[in-house]
C-alpha cells in the first residue's frame, strides 16, 4: 500500500507533538488550567430549532488544494464570521499541512473576547494524545475535533472523557457507518459526518444522509447534534440537509474562496426553514 497524505499527516503529527512536549511539558499546561478561560457550549450554540447553524472555518490552506488565502488574517476572518452570523468558529491548528497554528486559536479568542463575541471555538487538528487536549484548553478552545477513523476505541474513549472532564465538548467525526456505530457507542453528543473521504479527498454530500440513517429519529431527544462537514458550497443545499436532520454545517473552502467572505457567511447562516 502506498503512503497516503493521511499517513504522512499522522507521521508528522507525532514528531510535532513530541517536539512540543519538550518545549512545554504537560505538567506546565496543567498548571495553566486554573487561569484558562471558561469554555462555552458548542452543543448549545449549534442546536437551534428552526435553522441550520454554521460552523465557519478559519482555513488558510489544505493538503489537497494548497493555499486558499494569500493575505490570510485569522483574527479579521474570525471577526467577519462572528459578526455575520456564524454560530461557532473552527480553527485549523495543524501547522504543516493546513498552515494553521495554535497561536491563531489564542489570538482569535482574545480578539473576539475584546469585541464581546462569545462564539465557541473548535480546535481542528489531528488529535490522538491527551497532551493535545490540554493544549487546546489552555489556548482558548471550547471544543475539539476527534476523528473516529484515526483512533482505536480505547483512545477515543479516553480523549472524549478528558475533553468533557476539562469542561470542553467534542465534535466526533465519522465518515462510514462503522465509525458511526463507534461514535454512538461513545454516546457522543455532537457527531460530525465528513463528506470528504480523508484518504481519497473525494466529496459526496450523500454521505451525510447514508451515515446518519442509524441515528434516533429526528426530534428524538436521544438524537445527537448532527453536523454535516465539508464540500458545502452554498445555501441551496440547506433545505435538503434540513430534511436529513442536519443541525449544523461545517464550512471552510467555499467561505475563504468567496469574493465577499461576509456575504457568504450571511448566506449560509440565514436559512430559517420552518419544519
Ligand atoms: O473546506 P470544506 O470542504 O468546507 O471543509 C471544511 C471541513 O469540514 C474540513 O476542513 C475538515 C473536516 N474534517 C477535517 C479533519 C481534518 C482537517 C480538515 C477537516
Amino acid at each position: 500500500m502506498t503512503a497516503t497524505i493521511l499517513d504522512q499527516i499522522f507521521a508528522h503529527k507525532r514528531t510535532e507533538v513530541e517536539r512540543q512536549k519538550l518545549k512545554i511539558p504537560q505538567a506546565k499546561l496543567e498548571q495553566q488550567l486554573g487561569t484558562a478561560p471558561k469554555p462555552r457550549s458548542l452543543r448549545q450554540a449549534l442546536r437551534q430549532p428552526d435553522r441550520i447553524s454554521l460552523i465557519a472555518e478559519v482555513k488558510k490552506a489544505s493538503p489537497s488544494k494548497g493555499v486558499f488565502l494569500e493575505n490570510f488574517n485569522p483574527t479579521e476572518l474570525a471577526e467577519t464570521y462572528a459578526s455575520n452570523g456564524a454560530a461557532a468558529i473552527s480553527v485549523l491548528t495543524d501547522v504543516r499541512f493546513f498552515q494553521g497554528s495554535l497561536i491563531y486559536l489564542r489570538s482569535i479568542h482574545e480578539h473576539l473576547d475584546k469585541l464581546g463575541y462569545a462564539t465557541p471555538l473548535l480546535r481542528k487538528d489531528f488529535l490522538y494524545d491527551p497532551y493535545q487536549i490540554y493544549e487546546a484548553r489552555v489556548s482558548g478552545a471550547d471544543a475539539i475535533l476527534l476523528i473516529v477513523g484515526m483512533l482505536d476505541d480505547q483512545t477515543l474513549h479516553e480523549l472524549y472523557q478528558l475533553t468533557y472532564g476539562l469542561g470542553m465538548e467534542a465534535l466526533v467525526e465519522v465518515h462510514t457507518e462503522d465509525e458511526m456505530t463507534r461514535a454512538q457507542a461513545l454516546q457522543a453528543q455532537i457527531i460530525g459526518i465528513n463528506n470528504r473521504d480523508l484518504h481519497s479527498f473525494s466529496v459526496d454530500l450523500a454521505t451525510t444522509q447514508r451515515v446518519s440513517a442509524s441515528l434516533p429519529a429526528i426530534g428524538d431527544p436521544q438524537r445527537p447534534v448532527l453536523v454535516a462537514e465539508s464540500g458545502i458550497h452554498g445555501p441551496e443545499v440547506l433545505p435538503t440537509l434540513r430534511e436529513w436532520g442536519v443541525d449544523a454545517i461545517l464550512v471552510g473552502e467555499s467561505i475563504v474562496l468567496a469574493p465577499d467572505h461576509a456575504a457568504h457567511v450571511r448566506a449560509l447562516s440565514q436559512n430559517e426553514h420552518r419544519a
